[in-house]
């Protein structure tokens, strides 16, 4: 079988590692994989390259994607995406493996409809896709914010601050999260745990008079101006305080183990659903098992609550 494989959205570090596995294991069971460049764009613009196990060589400790990826807002017309699905069937692709989050998912499933064998991988920093407990790029990204916390904190200690960082995530908390978390923050803001605004400054006053040297609060982006909040926390408290946006640093860098091996995983899952006629479907990890559900049951659907953010009302 000819088959497709593509990065969209976002790009999230082990992403490289998904391309590989499914390359590696494609060729194993004899497909012709095919790589498409910058994500749906490359699919509307037939740009897509035959790849072979020397073309993956190396990839598993890149970060990024090497086949690039895109936002392309037209994907949402029907015209355009037949453009797709007609410079496949001229190249006799018949399935494409579509790794990216959940807009990615989106467009995969439209293309399901029209009748192409789809599969989705969860590639994207910010573990926010139903039906999977984790996302390739997660736990990268959780590691980088950790070490700059780490980072923070050592400045904010020497000079006795308050550290406000903004981390990323779009809609989910999951990186302030885990990554507040393993930092020792004392708050952490996420839309999923909104922020009460009198109890952190009564807190905060308290550990200023204990003789405490920082404090730090973790919080997802597109809540609040986090400078402003950093000046309202120095007048309210006189805690001096500043804040730290990470931005795009949390995409970058080299996988960490798990998201090459969740990568890999995955990659190869997915070529083996293929094997068995199985499609229209995504693909996830469940309490350490590779498990597949229906496009229609993930998408618009909402994680449920991660049971970390109970614990960090115990420890913080
Ligand atoms: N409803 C949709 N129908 C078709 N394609 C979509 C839809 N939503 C998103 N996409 C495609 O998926 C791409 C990636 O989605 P985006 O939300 O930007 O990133 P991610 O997949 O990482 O969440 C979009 O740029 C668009 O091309
Ligand atoms: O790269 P852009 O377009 O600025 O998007 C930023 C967004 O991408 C992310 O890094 C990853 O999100 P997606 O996986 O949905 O693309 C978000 O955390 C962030 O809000
Ligand atoms: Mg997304």
């Amino acid at each position: 079988m000819k088959i497709a494989v593509l990065t969209s959205g976002g790009d999230a570090p082990g992403m490289n590692a998904a391309i590989r596995a499914v390359v590696r294991s494609g060729t194993m069971y004899g497909h012709e994989v095919y790589g498409v460049k910058d994500g749906y764009k490359g699919l509307v613009e037939d740009e897509m390259i035959l790849l072979t196990h020397q073309s993956v060589s190396g990839m598993l400790s890149k970060g990024g994607t090497f086949l690039g990826t895109s936002r392309l807002p037209e994907f949402k017309e029907i015209e355009v995406r037949q453009k797709a699905i007609d410079n496949l069937k001229a190249r006799d692709i018949e399935a494409l493996i579509t790794i990216g989050g959940d807009g990615t998912y989106r467009g995969a499933m439209e293309l399901a409809k029209m009748g192409l064998k789809v599969i989705g991988l969860p590639g994207t920093i910010d573990n926010d896709i139903p039906g999977t407990d984790f996302t390739i790029g997660f736990s990268t990204a959780v590691q980088t914010i950790v070490d700059a916390i780490d980072k923070l904190r050592d400045t904010s200690s020497s000079h006795q601050r308050v550290s406000i960082i903004e981390v990323m995530g779009r809609h989910s908390g999951d990186l302030a999260v885990y990554a507040g978390i393993c930092g020792g923050a004392e708050f952490i803001i996420t839309p999923e745990n909104p922020m009460d605004k009198a109890d952190m400054v009564a807190k905060i006053k308290k550990y200023k008079g204990e003789g405490r040297r920082h404090a730090i609060i973790v919080i997802t982006e597109k809540i609040l101006d986090v400078h402003a909040l950093a000046e309202e926390i120095t007048e309210a408290t006189g805690f001096s305080s500043r804040a730290t946006v990470l931005g795009y640093i949390q995409r970058g860098g080299q996988p960490c183990p798990e998201d090459r091996i969740l990568g890999s995983r995955m990659g190869t899952y997915a070529v083996e659903l293929l094997n068995d006629d199985i499609y229209g479907v995504c693909v996830g990890i469940r309490d350490s098992r590779m498990v597949h559900l229906p496009f229609a049951n993930i998408i618009g659907q909402k994680r449920p609550k991660n049971e970390l953010y109970s614990l960090v009302k115990k420890i913080s």
